[in-house]
């Protein structure tokens, strides 16, 4: 299998406590990947070191076949923290605009990323005067200009509706099933969006579960959804 990122051995001290031990994980090339546990597993921590702005205490962690934080890697992965990334007080298309000549994207690619996200009509809005999953596709927006290869969306469907979130879904597998494949890895603390991925990597206190299909997950635990696959790999490992 052909890996877009390789995590082996990593361990990350935070404030002080150990928050990764020895993590390795693959994700492979045009997957959907999710990373799924509980609120302070260590997932963000995981995504932070894979973008290459987490100090590692140990380990390796390669994207695309490079280290982690090349210069490289910089217009080839797009990141999507919690947090919103984009500027309140400028409008979606002054924002894309300033973040595509900071990346030198194409002229044109501002108006090919506001259609990918559905927010056509909404360009000119303040982005402090849209609402939280409007904020949160300018956000994907900013990610997915100058195409890059590698996406890591931290909780990037958190707060919204049940039909902007199945969209989103939609549009995650498109750019998957691309002919140009983006590789995405999406944390999530809600376990029933794991049917919508292709792979999972499960964490719990710092440690990967399992790393598999969900319909792996599901068979080698005989349980009928991902939670109940969560609960059997935690008691098996304990
Ligand atoms: N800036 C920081 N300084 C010290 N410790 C931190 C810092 N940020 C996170 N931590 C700790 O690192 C651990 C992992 O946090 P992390 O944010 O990676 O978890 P998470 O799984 O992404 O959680 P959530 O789903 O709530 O976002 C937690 O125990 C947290 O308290």
């Amino acid at each position: 299998m052909n890996y877009a990122v390789e995590v082996r051995g990593l361990r990350v001290i935070r404030g002080g406590q150990t928050v990764l031990h020895d993590v390795s994980a693959q994700v492979p090339v045009g997957s959907v990947t999710g990373l799924l546990g509980p609120s302070g597993c260590g997932k963000t921590t995981l995504m932070r070191s894979i973008v290459g702005v987490q100090k590692v205490a140990a380990g390796e962690v390669r994207v695309l076949g490079m280290p982690a934080g090349s210069a490289a890697l910089r217009d080839r992965i797009g990141y999507v923290t919690q947090a919103p990334s984009v500027y309140g007080d400028l409008s979606m298309r002054e924002n894309l605009r300033y973040f595509a000549s900071v990346l030198g994207a194409p002229r044109d690619d501002p108006e090919r990323v506001v259609a990918a996200v559905g927010m056509e009509g909404k360009e000119d809005a303040r982005v402090d005067r849209l609402s939280g999953g409007q904020r949160a596709r300018v956000s994907l927006a900013a990610a997915l200009l100058g195409t890059p290869q590698v996406l890591v969306l931290d909780e990037p469907t958190v707060g919204l509706d049940p039909v902007l979130r199945a969209e989103l879904w939609g549009l995650f597998h498109r750019l998957a099933e691309a002919e140009d494949p983006v590789t995405l890895l999406i944390s999530s603390h809600v376990m029933d969006e794991a049917s919508r991925c292709t792979r999972l990597l499960l964490m719990r206190e710092g440690r990967i579960l399992a790393s598999d299909t969900p319909e792996a997950l599901l068979e080698q635990t005989g349980s009928a959804d991902i939670e109940g696959a969560f609960l059997a790999l935690v008691g098996a490992a304990s």
